[in-house]
């Protein structure tokens, strides 16, 4: 695995770091062991050789290509995302902007081929792209959260990759389409956006703001256009190059409730700076709704350093009070315990 830099190198104009990348075609005990270090370091990693079909990956970027081309009025047929749908630039209900345009999904089959009707002239073709990409991005994901649950020593092997196979998850697939550059002067911006936009992501366009993803773990793809940029634990934010060949996994909020904090959930965001339209295709692998989150006995110790830090809630109480905050809000400090011990320690 190739590791950062413990100090970021400070070029003319970029802050140059390494990507902590694992090649899943190494061996175990190995690669669980790097997949658990880049988990615990920066709750973010790139994925190598890891035997995804191109085909699965370009079939979905196709069809979508195609959806983003059509005019206005005709996308809006399958808006607005509330949470589903197509949305172009509010994200969630509370206020959050971005340049972007996006189609929301949930990965429930009898959903997406109800939400297909409103995407595409053939729904059928565009649902089944829909279902075998996501298919896949949850073996992925299923198989890096099984290497995790190996290198913490739980006793169910499943006990994290279980919640998102079970039938009733919760798991949701986020198409986004960045603009170019040179059009999104066209798109007209009011000046409370610009001084948001601002204070959120310095001096570049923001596409996606500054956030943590809710879900257990995220499995990103990219086009080869850069935007990702990712926050580092001292808080240095710092860009990564797209790499279609590859994906990028994600720490959510619920694995780092589940590991008691020992996987940290990573804060990203997505610029919107290129010439060149940037797609992304995120999945995102989450509980079932009535799933209960507590720390994994594994995970706590009676006495400090790893007291319980969160109070057990369900994967619906959590999605409730994400709904009702901001994007950029840290939301799992609602659920800690705030016990003298944990007051001490943080
Ligand atoms: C502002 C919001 C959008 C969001 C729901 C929320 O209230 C806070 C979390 C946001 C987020 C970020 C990651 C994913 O893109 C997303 C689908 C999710 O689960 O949480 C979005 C939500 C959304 O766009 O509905
Ligand atoms: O488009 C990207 O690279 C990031 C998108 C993202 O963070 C999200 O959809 O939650
Ligand atoms: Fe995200």
């Amino acid at each position: 695995m190739v590791m950062p830099s413990p100090s970021p190198i400070r070029t003319k104009k970029t802050w140059a770091v390494g990507i902590p990348t694992v090649d899943l075609s190494l061996g175990r005990p190995e690669l669980s062991e790097l997949i658990l270090r880049a988990s615990e370091e920066y709750g973010f990693f790139k994925v190598t050789n890891h035997g995804v079909s191109q085909r699965a990956v370009s079939r979905l970027e196709e069809e979508v290509v195609e959806f983003f081309a059509k005019p206005a009025p005709e996308k809006q047929r399958a808006g607005p995302a509330s949470p589903f749908g197509y949305g172009c630039k509010n994200i969630g209900p509370n206020g959050d902007m971005g340049e972007l345009e996006y189609l929301l999904l949930h990965s429930d089959p009898i959903s997406i081929a109800e939400r297909s009707k409103t995407i595409c002239g053939d729904p059928g073709n565009f649902s089944s792209a829909v279902n075998s990409y996501i298919a896949t991005a949850r073996e992925l994901t299923c198989e890096i959260l099984d290497l995790l649950a190996e290198g913490l020593w739980l006793s169910d092997k499943y006990a994290l990759s279980g919640l998102i196979r079970d039938r009733q998850s919760d798991s949701l697939l986020r198409i986004n389409h960045y603009p170019p550059a040179k059009d999104v002067k066209n798109i007209g911006w009011d000046l409370s956006t610009r001084l948001d936009q601002h204070s959120r992501g310095g001096n570049g366009r923001v596409g996606f703001g500054e956030h943590s993803d809710p879900q257990i773990l995220t499995l990103l793809w990219s086009n080869d256009v850069e935007g990702l940029q990712i926050c580092l634990p001292d808080g240095l934010w710092i860009p990564v190059p797209p790499d279609p060949n590859a994906f990028y996994v994600m720490v959510g909020d619920m694995l780092q409730a589940l590991t008691n904090g020992r996987l940290k959930s990573v804060r990203h965001r997505a610029m919107a700076n290129s010439p060149k339209p940037r797609l992304s295709l995120v999945y995102f692998g989450a509980p079932p709704v009535n799933a209960w989150i507590s720390p994994l006995p594994e995970l706590v110790s009676p006495r400090a350093p790893t007291p319980t830090l969160y109070r057990p809630f369900t994967w619906g109480e959590y999605k409730k009070a994400m709904y009702s905050l901001r994007l950029s809000d840290s939301r799992l400090d609602l659920f800690k315990i705030q016990s003298s011990s944990n007051k001490i320690a943080s």
